[in-house]
C-alpha cells in the first residue's frame, strides 16, 4: 500500500510572511493518519520558519533543491547536511525548470539524489518529455532513461524510499494536461523501468506523482488512476484553500 503524496512546489513564489501565514492556515486542516502526506516545497529563505510552523502537525516541508555536495566552495548553494539540520524531510531533484535553466543533467540529478539519501532527505525526483519529444514518441524512451540514470547506483531498498513525479514539460504552468489515462499509462512506464532497473517488489513500494497544471478540478481523476500515488502541483498550491483540495482530493 503506497501512501499518497501531495507536494505543493511553490516555486519562486511568496515572502516569508506570506509563507508563515500560509503554514499557520492550513496546518490544523490537513487530516491526520497516513491517508496522505501534504508536503509544501518551499524556497530555501523560509524553510527553518516553516519547518518550525509545522512543528507537531501533519505538515512536512521540502527544499526545491540542493547541491551533492556536504560543504565546500559553492556560493549560493544549500548543502543536504544544512537542510537535514534544519528537520526538512524532503528535497525536489531534477525539476524540468532546473534541466532547462540550470544546466542540471541526469548525471546531476543522480549525485544528488544519492547527497539526499545519504543523508536521511526524501528525493522527489522529476521526470518527464518535452512537447518534442512526446510527438516524436519518445516519451516512454526519455522517462526510461531519466529513471535509469536518475537513481543509478543506489540500492533496491534506497530506490524504494525515493518519490518519482512524473511532468510532462509541456504541462507546466500551461493549462494542457495528457488525459489521466496518459498520464497512468506514463506512471505505468515509469513503474516498469523501476522493475528492470531493481525490482518488483522495489517498482511497487515507489511512489510516483503526476505534475503539470493539476488543480481541484482535476486531482481525484488523476488520483483515481492505478499508477498515480499523488501529485507534485505549483500554481494551484500558492493559496491555502487551493492546496487544501489538493489535500483532500489526494485523500479519497
Ligand atoms: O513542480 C510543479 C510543476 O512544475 C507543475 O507546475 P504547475 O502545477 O503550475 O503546472
Amino acid at each position: 500500500m503506497r501512501t499518497p503524496i501531495i507536494a505543493g512546489n511553490w516555486k519562486m513564489n511568496k515572502t516569508k510572511e506570506e509563507a508563515v501565514s500560509f503554514l499557520q492556515e492550513v496546518k490544523g486542516k490537513v487530516p491526520s493518519g497516513e491517508k496522505v502526506e501534504a508536503v509544501v516545497c518551499s524556497p530555501d529563505l523560509f524553510l527553518d520558519a516553516l519547518v518550525q510552523e509545522a512543528e507537531g502537525t501533519e505538515v512536512k516541508i521540502s527544499a526545491q533543491n540542493m547541491h551533492f555536495e556536504e560543504k565546500g566552495a559553492f556560493t549560493g548553494e544549500t548543502s543536504p547536511k544544512a537542510l537535514k539540520d534544519l528537520g526538512v524531510e524532503y528535497v525536489i531533484i531534477g525539476h524540468s525548470e532546473r534541466r532547462d535553466m540550470f544546466g542540471e543533467t541526469d548525471a546531476s540529478v543522480n549525485q544528488k539524489v544519492h547527497a539526499a539519501i545519504d543523508h536521511g532527505l526524501t528525493p522527489i525526483v522529476c521526470v518527464g518529455e518535452t512537447l518534442e519529444e512526446r510527438e516524436s514518441n519518445k516519451t516512454s524512451d526519455v522517462v526510461t532513461r531519466q529513471v535509469k540514470e536518475g537513481l543509478k547506483d543506489l540500492t533496491k531498498e534506497q530506490a524504494a524510499l525515493v518519490v518519482v513525479a512524473y511532468e510532462p514539460v509541456w504541462a507546466i504552468g500551461t493549462g494542457k494536461t495528457p488525459t489521466a489515462e496518459e498520464a497512468n499509462e506514463t506512471c505505468g512506464v515509469i513503474r516498469e523501468a523501476l522493475a528492470t532497473a531493481f525490482s518488483r517488489e522495489t517498482a511497487e513500494a515507489v511512489r510516483i506523482q503526476y505534475g503539470g497544471s493539476v488543480k481541484p478540478a482535476n486531482i481525484k481523476e488523476m488520483m483515481s488512476q492505478s499508477d498515480i500515488d499523488g501529485a507534485l502541483v505549483g500554481g494551484a498550491s500558492l493559496e491555502a484553500e487551493s492546496f487544501l483540495q489538493l489535500v483532500e482530493g489526494g485523500n479519497e
